[in-house]
């Protein structure tokens, strides 16, 4: 048994033409339109007019919380909620219980994956053994594992020693791995409870300087240099650390860098209502950091989107805003952000968002097998949006098992029609479809490709 042929008319592809696109075993032939051959006889047909085909968009930054966090969210869940957003491929922070810093963990996160059919997942792997910060984890044998894990990062926290951060740079290098670090000065951070500045004097919260950040990321891009390894910075969040990256790239430095979809388009005034929905690490900036944020990307500073996808129980974020978890979610909502951010304001375009969205965090993570390009014979992962539906994002758009997203509410541009992996539906019609169906899909393509 095989999947069904599915013949998508009249898409627009990111670059602007269109095309039918044929999809058949799990791959794309892609066909113009109007040459239906007898190959599409039988085939389920969705009308395209006027929806984007982008490429399965890759998250290289997720919080997935399984094992040990189950309660926020498992593989199953967050990858239902990639899958509604229109990712087919998410890298999963290492910041589970246990920590993802041995090769058994990382395997297991894979394989639940591979069950649940969403979305491909490719574990991070921490760098330092139980995110403490004090001896490197068994990188090699994460590396060399049945996962291939590229990308090391202990997130939520800083690798702030500078001898284990050159040592894990150094590591990494030998298998073309890169450090994904989380730039954040814990001393200069302590009890910190939202961006450093005058309205954290008139709120009588915390302050988190942006050097804080600024600091970490011209550190380590020295140090990148100096070794010669990949540095990638997640969640970018003030002008200064755009500032310090286009000056890194300038220089020769092998450095990427990550903007989240809530640091493009919120701002720390938000926090007045004490809605701990806005609390997050790094915090919510000011109006110029989010400016800036926005021309980085536009010019290539930099590199990726990715959501920081944080799921929290209901009761983690009622609490006062002290007590409250840092983090929101971020997958269903990321691509309508993006839009209305960045497409809407005229400084991207779709191809753009197809580079940031989907080919470069591929590239970056060394995601292979998953194509993320509209070749015949690629492996068909693709998602279908429709730029024109603009709506207030509702509960209803989440798919994961939290809630906490500071969209919720507002009016945002887009939303996912259909979305494809490896050549099975996940999305229908807005539709999230069942686990069941997808896991079996998912057997079935696998079961094909073993043949
Ligand atoms: N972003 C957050 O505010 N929280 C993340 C950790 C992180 O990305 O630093 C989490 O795991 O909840
Ligand atoms: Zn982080
Ligand atoms: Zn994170």
């Amino acid at each position: 048994m095989s999947t069904p042929t599915h013949l998508i008319v009249g898409a627009t592809l990111p670059t602007g033409e269109r095309a039918d696109l044929l999809v058949q075993d799990g791959r794309l032939l892609r066909i113009v339109r109007g040459a239906e051959s007898a190959s599409t006889k039988g085939a389920i047909r969705i009308d395209a007019d006027g929806l984007i085909a982008l490429p399965g968009l890759v998250d290289l930054h997720t919080h997935l919380r399984e094992p040990g966090f189950e309660q926020s969210e498992t593989v199953l869940t967050g990858t239902r909620a990639a899958a509604a957003g229109g990712f087919t491929a998410v890298f999963p922070m290492a910041n589970t219980l246990p920590v993802s810093d041995t090769a058994g963990v990382v395997e297991q996160v894979m394989t639940l994956g591979d069950d649940a059919g969403y979305a491909t997942v490719r574990p991070i792997g921490a760098v330092t053994v139980g995110l403490a910060g004090e001896r490197l984890s068994e990188i090699g044998a994460m590396a060399h594992s049945k996962a291939r894990v590229r990308v090391f990062s202990d997130d939520g926290k800083c690798v702030h020693d500078s001898l284990l951060m050159r040592r894990a740079l150094e590591y990494v290098k030998t298998f073309d791995g890169v450090v994904a670090q989380h730039a954040q000065d814990p001393r200069l951070t302590k009890n910190a409870q939202m961006n450093e500045g005058a309205l954290s004097s008139e709120l009588g919260l915390k302050g988190w300087p942006a050097v804080a950040e600024e600091s970490i990321i011209a550190r380590d891009v020295l140090l990148a240099e100096h070794v010669g390894a990949r540095l990638h910075v997640c969640h970018i969040s003030t002008a200064g650390s755009v500032d310090v990256i286009r000056w890194a790239k300038a220089r020769g430095i092998v450095v990427t860098a990550e903007a989240t979809p809530h640091h493009l388009l919120l701002t720390e005034d938000l926090i007045r209502s004490y809605d701990a929905r806005y609390k997050v690490n790094p915090p919510l900036r000011r109006d110029e950091d989010v400016r800036a944020l926005r021309e980085g990307l536009a010019d290539g500073t930099i590199d990726i989107i990715a959501t920081d996808h944080a799921p929290h129980p209901t009761e983690s974020k009622e609490a006062e805003w002290d007590a409250a978890s840092f983090g929101m979610v971020g997958l269903e909502s990321a691509l309508s952000v993006a839009q209305t951010a960045l497409v809407d304001t005229g400084l991207l375009g779709w191809d753009d968002i197809a580079r940031v969205l989907s080919r470069t965090p591929a590239e970056i993570g060394r995601l292979a097998g998953h194509s993320h390009t509209f070749e015949t014979g690629a492996p068909a992962n693709f998602t279908l949006h429709d730029p024109s539906a603009s709506s207030t994002f509702e509960l209803d758009r989440l798919a994961g098992k939290s809630h906490n997203s500071p969209f919720l509410g507002r009016t945002l541009s887009g939303r996912v029609q259909h979305t494809f992996h490896h050549g099975y539906p996940t999305v229908q019609g807005t539709r999230v479809l069942e686990s069941d169906i997808v896991a079996a899909s998912a057997a079935t393509q696998k079961a094909g490709t073993a043949l």
